[in-house]
């Protein structure tokens, strides 16, 4: 990341950027993984000594790494990536980049065990020099803690950017909101130390991919602003649906086009937390229209140890209360999904984001990788975008009281139901169940029973159309038809419920932090598990096993001839089509069914998912009884 900064320097009449990176939990986000991200600013949530530790031993390794990527001009620069990926050694290189390359191999060999050992407790992390500060914090509980880990004291234009580690304030019953309140922090920290006019936000499981993305985007940002993601190191096929590839090649790619025949031009795509540059007076709450471009000058010549004190202040818990950080300033409160309420508030006051898509591609992050930390992920989304959908900040508002256009409108109620939408998910999903127990129908008998399978046919085929465009397997597509009918049914579901008690004001809903899983490729194919379905005790999981069993259920009452007499109406084919094909994206919870250790559906949630779908059982046919004394 260094390089980046380097080059606007380097390049006067540019504006300075700066980076924000948000870690929160030293043993789900590993620090091995951060130094691939050297950076301006780290947010640490988790205040742990050891992701500082890891930050300090990068910047001494960056110091020979940067110098040694400009000289052979390396492009991509985050040593994670660069020596995993092969062919560097062999070939017509000279004996001189032979010799620098395995000195710097060495050398981050070296870091990497240096931080293994110490995460690992082989070495305890001393707690002298550096580190006294960290001796006495809980990570709910601690003082600011600001430290300025490199410093480009004398602004050589070719040096290392200031790296500056931040933990802000916590205190146990004082709600801290997760990262908006880490991302806020960072912006006034920041604006007191280097107060750069655009700043560019990342998160810990993120990698730079093009060195050149701060100038592409600064082309973009001298008129609007850009956001755009895509992931690296996916499992083959995406066995969890988790890389969202048509999403980004469809979805975002028309947020951004100019439509013309249409309303007017769309606003662009959503922010989605990562990978995106704001101008600091988009997050300051300022409109299109207060902005005179370049009238500003946000140039500061004090030195960031210089404000170390002050920076301590505006990192405390106080400094919010009364202010209107979270609501019109800064990232937004009151979401787990902070990305998209966040988003909706920067569109709404009329401004417009871009994608910029240099080529390579400018990052690449980790998504989950197993089913797990995919649910967890799904789960908080859920929740999230319910909160969005029904709050202050709602697509619906912004349209009317804002400066949302009809077709952004749209689109961010497209993604804020996500948790709503699954409540019919769920009806659907035990609808052929339920018409299967109670032989009743939804679908039409005879030839009419065409639309519907005409329609299925149609539905899939185009959607496979779209993934065998642009190259992948069929494989791919089926798992995510799969994925979706799951995550829609379970995750969502479950989502959508704690917003609900948030929203009656039962409970609060919680940022459950996604395992960051990262791993080269030669571990991976050692790894068995990569693309298994695993489970646990999570609720999640006993709602897919119940919809899985009352599926079941219903096909053994009709086998069995349980089912009540025809009167000439009765259940067809069509219900017990649509109830094989739940069976069927349901099939790898058939298996964890019977699978054991981590591959089985824990007795206890089997237990809890038999009595509901028991209990569904007997309502269907109690209703069936009502219906047939109504009948009469
Ligand atoms: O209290 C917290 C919780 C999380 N984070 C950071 O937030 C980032 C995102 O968390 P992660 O667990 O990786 O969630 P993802 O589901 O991968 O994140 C997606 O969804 C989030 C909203 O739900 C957005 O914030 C992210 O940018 C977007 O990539 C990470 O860098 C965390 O370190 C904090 O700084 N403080
Ligand atoms: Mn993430």
């Amino acid at each position: 990341m260094h390089h980046f900064l380097n080059f606007t320097h380097r390049v006067p009449e540019l504006p300075r950027v700066d980076l924000f990176v948000a870690t929160a939990d030293p043993v789900l986000e590993p620090p091995s993984s951060q130094p691939t991200l050297c950076s301006c600013y780290v947010s640490d949530d988790g205040c742990s000594p050891l992701t500082f530790y890891a930050l300090v031993e990068a910047s001494k390794f960056a110091q020979f790494w940067v110098p040694f990527c400009k000289k052979y001009k390396i492009q991509l620069r985050a040593p994670f990536s660069y020596f995993s990926s092969v062919a560097t050694t062999e070939t017509e290189h000279s004996p001189e980049f032979k010799q620098e390359w395995s000195r710097m191999k060495d050398m981050y060999d070296n870091l990497c065990l240096k931080i293994q050992h110490v995460t690992r407790k082989q070495i305890p992390l001393q707690l002298d020099g550096e580190f006294p500060v960290f001796s006495n914090t809980e990570r709910r509980n601690h003082p600011t803690i600001v430290k300025v880990v490199l410093e480009n004291k004398d602004g050589v234009s070719d040096g290392l950017p200031h790296l500056i580690y931040v933990s802000r304030e916590k205190k146990p019953h004082q709600t801290h909101n997760y990262k908006a309140g880490a991302m806020n922090v960072l912006t006034r920290v920041s604006g007191l130390m280097t107060n750069a006019p655009f700043m560019l936000n990342v998160d810990c499981d993120m990698v730079v991919n093009n060195p050149k993305i701060v100038l592409h985007a600064l082309c973009i940002l001298l008129d609007p602003k850009g956001a755009k993601e895509q992931f690296y190191d996916g499992i083959k096929d995406d066995p969890f649906g988790n890389q969202w590839v048509t999403v980004f090649e469809v979805f975002f790619s028309v947020l951004n086009e100019a439509l013309p025949f249409l309303f007017s031009r769309l606003q662009g795509p959503h922010y989605s937390g990562t990978n995106a540059f704001h101008r600091r007076n988009v997050m300051y709450g300022l409109y299109p229209e207060e902005i005179e471009i370049g009238s500003k000058d946000f140039h500061n010549d004090t030195s960031p140890s210089d404000c170390i004190e002050t920076a301590i202040q505006v990192a405390g818990c106080e400094y919010e209360c009364g202010t209107c950080w979270g609501e019109k300033i800064g990232w937004v409160y009151g979401s787990i999904t902070e990305d998209v309420a966040t988003g909706l508030n920067i569109h709404r006051r009329g401004w417009r984001s871009e994608c910029c898509t240099p080529d390579p591609i400018a990052f690449t992050g980790c998504a989950p990788r197993g089913l797990l930390s995919t649910m967890v992920q799904q789960k908080r989304w859920a929740s999230g975008l319910t909160e969005v959908f029904f709050g202050k900040h709602s697509p619906l508002t912004g349209m009317i009281f804002g400066k949302i256009q009809f077709r952004a409108a749209l689109s961010f109620f497209w993604i804020t139901q996500w948790g709503l939408r699954s409540v019919f998910e769920v009806c659907y999903a035990v609808l052929p169940a339920y018409c299967i127990i109670t032989n009743t129908n939804i679908f039409p008998k005879g030839p009419g029973l065409w639309i519907p399978i005409a329609l299925l046919v149609i539905y899939s085929l185009h959607t496979l159309l779209e993934y065998l465009q642009i190259g992948l397997s069929i494989r791919h597509w089926w798992n995510i038809q799969r994925m979706t009918i799951i995550t829609t049914t379970t995750a969502w579901f479950i989502g959508f419920l704690s917003a609900m008690l948030k929203l009656a004001g039962i409970s609060d809903t919680v940022f459950e932090i996604t395992q960051k899983e990262f791993s080269s490729s030669d571990a991976d194919e050692k790894n068995t598990d990569a693309g298994r379905f695993t489970f646990d005790e999570s609720p999640v999981f006993v709602v897919g096993t119940t919809i899985l069993l009352v599926q079941l259920a219903a096909m053994l009452i009709r086998f069995l001839g349980l089912q009540q007499s025809h009167n000439g109406n009765g259940c067809g084919i069509g219900e017990f089509i649509s109830s094989t094909y739940v069976v069927l994206c349901y099939f790898p919870y058939l298996k964890g069914l019977f699978g054991s250790g981590k591959y089985g559906i824990p007795l206890s949630s089997v237990c809890k998912s038999a009595i509901l779908a028991l209990v569904f059982v007997h309502f269907c046919r109690k209703q069936r009884y009502m219906n047939r004394q109504w009948a009469l």
